[in-house]
């Protein structure tokens, strides 16, 4: 399997931040007018982007545009120091002017079951379908675990969740045992751009052994997800891109 994505390798954590930054505020300039839809990663990485968004790009951005979506979310209430969505509400929606109605949310108010469906819904109804049928992000913004997982498709959920029919699911981490929401693996490549933020030296050997194609690089999610369009972007830091050497 060629994995081939697009690279791009900063400095430090803050200069990848701002380097998609960047790589956004041109993403929305080359889209045709109207909606942009967006779907952002959890975990710490995107806490430096989302600061740095609403520390300097309030007037940069038309945030009236963008359509804000989750990967993934934990099952845990908005106000849970664990939740993806309060994290991206603490950090940006309190500081710049998006549009309340345009921010969705999984509702981790109900059931795991009937969130996933409940967003999955969601998906299809507000979001353009691509030519199976599946819900197609502009922009699908991803992290990677050490484990190679990626959103919450994990080596363990990995055979079912990269071939489910569904659009969304509910995924167990292997560790917490904490329950989450997560889009599936086909939904991912159906987004019209998949950009990973990979920053740090935990990530290091991980990065090396999927971009150099190692044998077992298949064991791990995200050397699966590569969407149809072929627009799939790795923003790395120098720590994580340590041993790629190229
Ligand atoms: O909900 C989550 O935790 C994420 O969606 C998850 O897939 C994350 O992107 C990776 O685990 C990387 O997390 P870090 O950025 O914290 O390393």
């Amino acid at each position: 399997m060629s994995y081939q994505p697009h690279l791009h390798v900063f400095t430090d954590g803050p200069a990848v931040a701002r380097g998609f930054a960047e790589h956004l505020v041109q993403r929305l300039a080359e889209h045709p007018a109207g909606p942009f839809f967006w779907a952002l990663s959890g975990g710490s990485t995107p806490k430096l982007l989302f600061s740095l968004l609403a520390k300097e790009y309030r007037e940069r951005i038309d945030w009236q545009r963008i359509h804000f979506f989750w990967g993934d979310e934990r099952c845990v209430p908005h106000d849970h120091p664990e939740s993806n969505y309060g994290e991206v509400r603490k950090l940006l929606f309190d500081h710049v002017p998006v549009v309340a109605d345009q921010v969705h949310a999984v509702d981790t108010s109900l059931e795991p079951a009937a969130a996933a469906a409940a967003y999955a819904e969601l998906m299809q109804r507000l979001l353009p379908s691509n030519t199976d049928g599946l819900p197609s992000l502009d922009l699908n913004m991803l992290g990677m675990g050490e484990d190679g997982h990626t959103a919450s498709i994990f080596p363990h959920n990995m055979a079912e969740l990269m071939a489910s029919p569904a659009i969304c699911a509910v995924a167990t981490h292997p560790s917490s045992g904490q329950l989450r929401v997560t889009m599936t693996g086909p939904v991912l490549n159906a987004s019209a751009e998949v950009v990973f933020l990979i920053t740090g030296n935990s990530k290091t050997q991980r990065v090396a052994q999927i971009l150099h194609r190692e044998p077992h690089a298949e064991t791990f999610p995200v050397a699966h997800i590569q969407p149809g369009s072929g627009r799939l972007h790795w923003f790395l830091d120098g720590a994580a891109a340590a041993e790629v050497g190229y």
